[in-house]
């Protein structure tokens, strides 16, 4: 259970960072300052929403998601968490994970000197984990609001085994149509594509999507930017701790298909999502961690 009350007496900030409760819809934490405002939801420490002032949002959410607990929230910054996909051994555990449909304890909230916000989550291993996963961990997320939008996932390893994980910061980025926009970042990069199971070598200079993608690409943490001349903006979108970027975009037929999402929606976004999958999972001994991070923000 969620005490909203508790929450917002332990850790609001007066002017900067509330926690909100409305019918119908899953809590969570606005923060606003001098850079920007962002919300927060608690379940998945989900960020919902991102707009540096004096600009537009920078995130996709669905007006049709899902808003309630046992269903992942379409838009904004999923955290895939333990593992990305499909469970791979079992695919009847939820896709992407757990970690997107479980509440995170906030464990701080802070006023950095130079007028950024943080908003630190914390979730551990429980009996509930374990019935999806055996392992005992810590997973850590910290969020940054800014100019730029910095979101860090640590994972610790606090059991007495090694363990493997994948993970993804899902990012939908809001856009003024997908055929007005190119990617920048990945020419000569080689990529698994998901559609036709084939690995290929992006040849072309910018990505232009005209259909459905998925494309993993591999072994890369360049930083990738979204070209958006109608909005006049470019989403720079920089990683570390992560070695594989997705680019996703479900096109006509699929969106069609999906519940939370209207039909022509696959027009309104595109995902870059910083990765650890594949060629690239993340293997942790007892005692270590890793950190998977993105910072999204307007290229300077
Ligand atoms: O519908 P979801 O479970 O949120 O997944 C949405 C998408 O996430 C990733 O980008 C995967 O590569 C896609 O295959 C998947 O369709």
């Amino acid at each position: 259970m969620i005490d909203i009350d508790l929450l917002d007496e332990k850790y609001s900030i007066e002017g900067e960072v509330g926690f909100i409760e409305m019918e119908g819809e899953l809590p969570f934490i606005s923060v606003s300052n001098k850079y920007a405002q962002a919300d927060i939801g608690l379940y998945g420490a989900h960020v919902m929403s991102f707009t540096p002032h004096k600009t537009m949002e920078m995130l996709w959410m669905s007006p049709t998601s899902f808003s309630e607990e046992g269903k992942a929230i379409r838009g904004g910054i999923p955290v895939c968490f333990p593992w990305f996909g499909p469970h791979p051994s079992a695919p009847e555990k939820p896709q992407h994970g757990f970690g997107r449909l479980m509440y995170w304890d906030v464990v701080e909230t802070k006023s950095e000197a130079n007028g950024e916000t943080l908003i630190r989550f914390q979730l551990e291993s429980s009996e509930e984990t374990k019935t999806y996963w055996p392992h005992d961990f810590l997973a850590e997320l910290a969020i940054t609001v800014g100019t730029k939008l910095q979101v860090a996932l640590k994972v610790t390893n606090t059991s007495g085994e090694p363990f493997e994980y994948s993970a993804a910061l899902h990012s939908y980025f809001n856009l003024s149509g997908i055929e007005n926009c190119t990617i920048e970042g990945l020419q000569g990069t080689k990529y698994f594509n998901q559609l036709t199971q084939d690995h290929a070598v992006q040849q072309e200079p910018v990505l232009t999507i005209t259909d459905a993608l998925t494309r993993h690409y591999l072994d890369t943490e360049t930083p990738v930017v979204i070209a958006d001349p109608v909005f006049r903006r470019r989403i720079q979108v920089e990683k570390t701790g992560s070695r594989v970027t997705t680019v996703w975009n479900p096109g006509k037929e699929a969106a069609a298909q999906m519940a939370d999402m209207p039909d022509d929606a696959y027009h309104a976004f595109v995902c870059v999502e910083a990765t650890n999958a594949f060629n690239n999972c993340v293997v942790l001994a007892p005692g270590e961690s890793h950190q998977t991070m993105t910072v999204i923000g307007l290229e300077e």
